[in-house]
């Protein structure tokens, strides 16, 4: 009895021991920011992200405004906001990693976006670039087209208001899923928008920050749930994952690849292969490479489903709000497309549309304030250290920046709370350009951008040429209330009615 009274005491002593070297003796204990956090990082962020559900984002606002563009948010981890730090470390070569802890929650280990080695995300990063490059999506942009004519059919359709944030999800998951699987989804055909993979998708984005919060427990939880059959605990990452297993199951046994033909085999962009699993696939895509294998390969295509959908899709559902709440945008974007298209029977392509100056700053601003990954990205310091503003930070520790308030920051944006597509079409906005952290810098800056581009500029000058668009009373509102659970989410949907515009 004694003993385990004794044992409990000195538990409790180390504990307390323990907290107060790193409250008040760690090398991080100089900055000002959250003791709970400078504590125990789990039960911070626990409490933030899943008891507030996504709010430790505001958290993190408050904390700035109180303390100054650097706080301790973790016992190794700092939140910076701070526009320059944040070029600095997300530069090419600067050394920063992403940090594996945090990435093994919020994608898959070994993925372009997991990988958190910086040589073997290189070769990966290298095979994946010509199934998203510029050139690429000029061949990608019919798909997007198609989609398009699709997802506006139905809005036109339809007799009653349209749940435009799940058609746009719908949309953008077709889309990504016959640019990286070669097939069709189909979620732009089911009756409420709401495709199988969808729905294991939107589950999976619901329980998005419980992981990082206890890293330890949740990766022994997750390794033990990966080697279960899916009825004993159906998790909905883990639904996702086996879902797309069976498609590169299936694909990889209808198209084997030949690796002697490399990448004369790749799709065209409505064939039914896919450009994305015959360059994973070539052991001659680039000097090094080893060819993953079906599991790598499945993963790789979770992840490109999951980072090409719902961030797109956050995206246009932001655009067609804050065009529709800001009249004189709508006009000016409106004369402008009459302008391009004068004859409602001409077709609005990709190539003519990202010609067009007001539009591409309309969407600009969108993404400034409407970044779909609103929260933080954290980066780890090399083993070389790091200075901030002169004081020496150890290696491993992390350094969080977010899209959300570097994006708002006002040593950049002027009004920067103000939705103005004018100040992208000014003089200095070349050097605003390199300011908007929502697709991230560097060398792991997103991948799929341009497919992103393509999609915001078609179905969004499609939409305003030919249709007058209306929300509903309740989604014409002043202001979108959002949480960050990775993703941003709105607390309410968007309903909207269209109506073809008069000859
Ligand atoms: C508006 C839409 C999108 C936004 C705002 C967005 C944002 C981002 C951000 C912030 C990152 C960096 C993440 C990090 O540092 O951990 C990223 C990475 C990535 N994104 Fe996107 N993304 C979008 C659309 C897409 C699309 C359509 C794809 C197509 C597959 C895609 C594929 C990727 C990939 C593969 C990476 C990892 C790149 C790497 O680390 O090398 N994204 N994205």
């Amino acid at each position: 009895m004694y003993s385990f009274f004794g044992l409990g005491i000195s538990l409790v002593a180390a504990w307390v021991i323990r907290a107060l070297y790193r409250v008040y003796f760690h090398p991080l204990s100089r900055y000002p920011g959250s003791k709970v956090a400078a504590v125990s990082t789990s039960w911070w962020e626990w409490y933030w992200n899943y008891v507030q559900n996504g709010r430790m984002l505001f958290e993190i606002e408050k904390l700035h405004e109180k303390y100054g563009p650097v706080i301790r948010i973790g016992v190794n981890d700092l939140h910076v906001s701070d526009p320059a730090i944040y070029q600095d470390i997300s530069r090419i070569n600067s050394g920063f990693t992403k940090d594996p802890f945090f990435y093994q929650f919020i994608s898959l280990p070994g993925t372009s976006i997991g990988e958190t080695d910086p040589s073997r995300h290189r070769i990966r990063r290298k095979v994946l670039t010509p199934a998203f490059s510029t050139t690429r999506i000029h061949e990608l942009a019919p798909i997007v087209q198609d989609k398009t004519e699709q997802l506006l059919a139905r809005l036109a359709a339809a007799k009653e208001p349209v749940c435009f944030t799940d058609a746009a999800k719908a949309y953008t998951l077709d889309i990504i899923g016959k640019v990286v699987l070669g097939r069709e989804i189909g979620s732009l055909t089911k009756p409420e928008f709401i495709s199988e993979l969808s729905e294991h998708l939107q589950a999976a984005f619901a329980i998005g920050w419980i992981g990082p919060s206890f890293p330890i427990m949740s990766s022994i939880a997750l390794w033990v749930i990966q080697r279960l059959p899916l009825f004993i605990f159906p998790m909905p990452q883990v639904q996702f994952q086996r879902a797309c297993a069976k498609m590169t199951d299936s694909y990889l046994k209808n198209f084997h690849s030949d690796s002697s033909d490399g990448a004369s085999t790749f799709s065209t962009a409505h064939g039914e292969r896919s450009a994305v699993i015959d360059m994973l696939v070539d052991p001659a895509a680039t000097k090094d490479y080893k060819v993953p294998t079906k599991n790598e390969v499945s993963d790789e295509l979770t992840m490109l489903l999951t980072a090409g959908s719902d961030t797109s899709s956050t995206a246009i559902i932001s655009a067609i709000y804050y065009i529709k709440r800001h009249e004189k945008v709508l006009n000016r974007l409106c004369e402008e497309l009459t302008k391009a298209f004068p004859s409602l029977e001409e077709e609005i392509t990709y190539e003519k549309v990202k010609e067009l100056p007001y539009l591409t700053a309309a969407v600009k601003e969108v993404l400034r304030l409407a970044h779909p990954l609103p929260g933080r990205l954290p980066r780890t310091i090399p083993s070389s250290g790091y200075s901030l503003y002169g004081n020496a930070l150890p290696r491993g520790t992390n350094i969080h920046t977010s899209a959300y308030l570097l994006n708002r920051h006002s040593d950049i944006w002027r009004d920067p709370h103000e939705f103005d597509p004018t100040r992208w079409m000014q003089g200095d906005s070349a050097d605003l350009e390199k300011h908007v952290a929502t697709f991230g810098r560097g060398a792991r800056q997103c991948l799929g951008k341009d497919l992103a581009w393509c999609e915001l500029w078609v179905l969004l000058a499609n939409l305003f040429r030919r249709y007058d668009v209306r929300l509903t009373p309740e989604c014409d509102t002043p202001k979108r209330e959002w949480v960050d659970v990775v993703i941003a989410q709105y607390a309410t949907k968007l309903y909207m009615t269209v109506a073809p515009m008069e000859k």
